[in-house]
């Protein structure tokens, strides 16, 4: 088996898929694992990016037929947490306008990450490091993990679960926080590429200006998937579809897979 086969089966990815049959599939999974669960629904971080988008979509589907089959309410909670000013931010709330959610909440994680920050840098200057300022994408992390600690507190609050938007696109990569936006309670597009997600974003009828954009974790300035990973999605994609793709392209995939097993892997212990 060649790597690429063994990538393909762990991350579970099809070469295509039926998009009625996909939704379907993943809603009835949201349902049944928050009613296994003893939750009373679903917290989603909205970013106005695509893949929060669809998951959004997912969830509201899910809570909702759970209320109508149970004359309980059930919620999809939509959180949206910039970092002071965000620039996009009429896309979060596009979405959750969209899919017409009955719960949401505004967090901003600023404050929070900056006084984490600022107490990381006391304590490399007391060490008597050269550098005592904090790379942007070490602060970046901390945006992320902030994010999820926020949700953590929301979501007990509310007896919520945490829906990751993690996709196979990402998982191959590694391209998320390790206990940020990778820390979460359930992940409803975990065997999608990202042109698969852009299918179901199209089907679930995810606002145009969002289908777009350039995906962007929204980390430091200008920052964008494609550009940070130089490597596309298009080829991402190929990639998991089995398809062949340029051997340089596929070399820098396949090195970014196996420096990232930590953070797919289970803790290591002994
Ligand atoms: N071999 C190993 N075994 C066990 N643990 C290992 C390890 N190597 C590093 N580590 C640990 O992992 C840490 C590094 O991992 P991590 O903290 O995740 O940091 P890292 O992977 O370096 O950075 C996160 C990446 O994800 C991207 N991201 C973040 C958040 C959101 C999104 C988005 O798309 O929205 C994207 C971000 O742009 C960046 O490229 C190290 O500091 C170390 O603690
Ligand atoms: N500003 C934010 N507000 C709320 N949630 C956020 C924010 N930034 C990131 N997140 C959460 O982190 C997740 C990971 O971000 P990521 O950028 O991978 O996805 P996205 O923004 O939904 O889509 P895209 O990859 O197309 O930008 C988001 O889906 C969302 O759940
Ligand atoms: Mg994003």
């Amino acid at each position: 088996m060649t790597l690429q086969q063994q990538i393909i089966k762990e991350l579970n990815v099809s070469p295509t898929i039926n998009v009625e049959a996909e939704v379907r599939k993943r809603v009835d999974f949201l349902k049944s694992y928050v009613k296994q669960s003893g939750t009373k629904g679903l917290l989603i971080a909205i970013s106005g990016g695509i893949d929060s988008a669809v998951a959004t979509g997912l969830c509201k589907r899910a809570t909702d037929e759970l209320t109508e089959e149970s004359g309980e309410e059930y919620r999809t909670l939509g959180v949206f947490q910039p970092y002071g000013k965000q620039e996009d931010i009429d896309h979060s709330y596009a979405t959750a306008k969209a899919f017409e959610l009955k719960y949401t909440v505004e967090t901003n994680i600023e404050a929070s990450v900056n006084q984490i920050a600022e107490e990381v840098e006391r304590g490399m200057v007391k060490m008597g490091l050269e550098k005592t300022t904090m790379t942007p994408q070490g602060k970046g992390n901390v945006k992320a993990r902030t994010r999820m600690v926020m949700q953590y507190a929301l979501a007990f609050e509310q007896n919520l679960l945490v829906v990751g938007t993690d996709h196979a696109s990402e998982a191959i990569t590694g391209f998320y926080t390790k206990w940020g936006d990778g820390a979460v309670d359930i992940t409803p597009l975990g065997s999608l590429n990202k042109r698969q997600v852009r299918q179901l974003a199209a089907h679930l009828g995810v606002p145009k200006e969002i289908l777009e954009k350039a995906p962007s974790a929204g980390l430091w300035e200008g920052q964008t998937d494609e550009k940070e990973l130089g490597i596309s999605y298009e080829d991402n994609s190929d990639y998991l579809e089995g398809k062949q793709i340029n051997p340089e392209v596929q070399e820098r995939l396949e090195a970014f897979y196996k420096r990232t097993h930590h953070k797919r892997n289970a803790i290591p212990g002994i």
